[in-house]
């Protein structure tokens, strides 16, 4: 989600582009959320000029604008990931498209395994830190030459997730009686499509991560790199498998699944983040 003010590249003026009335909020959401909006207009990926389209089963693969409660917003249904094979930049793009209509916040949500013994199915991890493993290999989006339209050669993201909305969240969440299942943690992106070895994820640990996916971290760097501010959370969808005798391997069933059981208070988490932000 974003509040902004009204967007527009230096001779290139997206509301006709995209037809945008109004943009204030933004969010990288999955379906549902989207699926709710009031008053929508729908972007198919393949509709926008140079946009990669979705190739994952349960991402739809539009931008859509709506209201959410009365407030302007733009989702993304459906985001783009490394192991499908588009360059990391390429997976990143839609942050810089939502940077050109003039968006300084971002809310981020993807689904993880949880690594932390603490964490059960169902809860939200609110995302403190990440370890981006895929930049440890130069698996960088803003590797390359730098377009400083958006911000500097070397940018910090020793805070890219922003303290004052991850402690409105914690609070939310306690609102609406959900705190027993709010999380604060840090997460990690892996290219995946492969699940973690059981060796794998015991290295993790030992790093201190609490949560696995793959998504997110390369959307929070450019996010970060464009001076939008941040906040980003997991569902978390499955325990992580850390011993070799365990049953039930981790599944991309069990993650949509998981995803569908918790989708209404996943909306109204956001919705209630979208009040904060624009009040
Ligand atoms: C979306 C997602 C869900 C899980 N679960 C897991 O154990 N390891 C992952 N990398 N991911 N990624």
């Amino acid at each position: 989600m974003a509040l902004i003010s009204k967007g527009r590249i230096k001779g290139l003026d997206l509301k006709k582009e995209f037809r945008i009335r109004s943009m204030k909020p933004y969010s990288s959401f999955a379906s549902p959320l989207a699926e709710s909006l009031a008053d929508k207009e729908c972007f198919p990926y393949d509709s926008v000029p140079n946009f990669p389209v979705s190739t994952v089963p349960g991402h739809r693969g539009q931008l859509v604008f709506g209201l959410l409660d009365g407030v302007p917003v733009m989702c993304m249904q459906g985001r783009f990931h490394y192991y499908e094979g588009y360059p990391i930049c390429k997976c990143a793009m839609p942050i810089r498209v939502m940077k050109m209509v003039g968006i300084n916040y971002l809310i981020a949500t993807n689904a993880a395994g949880g690594l932390n013994e603490k964490y059960k199915v169902g809860d939200i991890m609110i995302i403190k830190d990440h370890v981006n493993f895929l930049g440890f290999a130069g698996v960088n989006p803003l590797r390359g030459p730098n377009d400083e339209r958006f911000g500097p050669r070397f940018p910090a993201v020793s805070r890219a997730y922003d303290a004052k909305l991850r402690a409105a969240a914690m609070r939310i969440g306690k609102e609406m009686g959900i705190g027993h299942q709010i999380q604060e943690g840090v997460y990690t992106c892996l290219g995946g499509p492969s699940f973690e070895t059981v060796a794998e994820l015991a290295a993790m640990k030992i790093l201190g991560i609490d949560a696995v996916g793959m998504s997110t971290t390369y959307e929070v760097i450019v996010a970060c790199h464009s001076g939008m501010t941040v906040f980003a959370f997991s569902l978390i969808t499955n325990k992580c498998v850390t011993t070799y005798d365990e049953e039930v391997m981790p599944n991309h069933e069990e993650v949509i699944q998981t995803g569908k059981e918790n989708e209404e208070v996943l909306k109204a988490f956001v919705s209630r983040i979208v009040q904060h932000i624009t009040q």
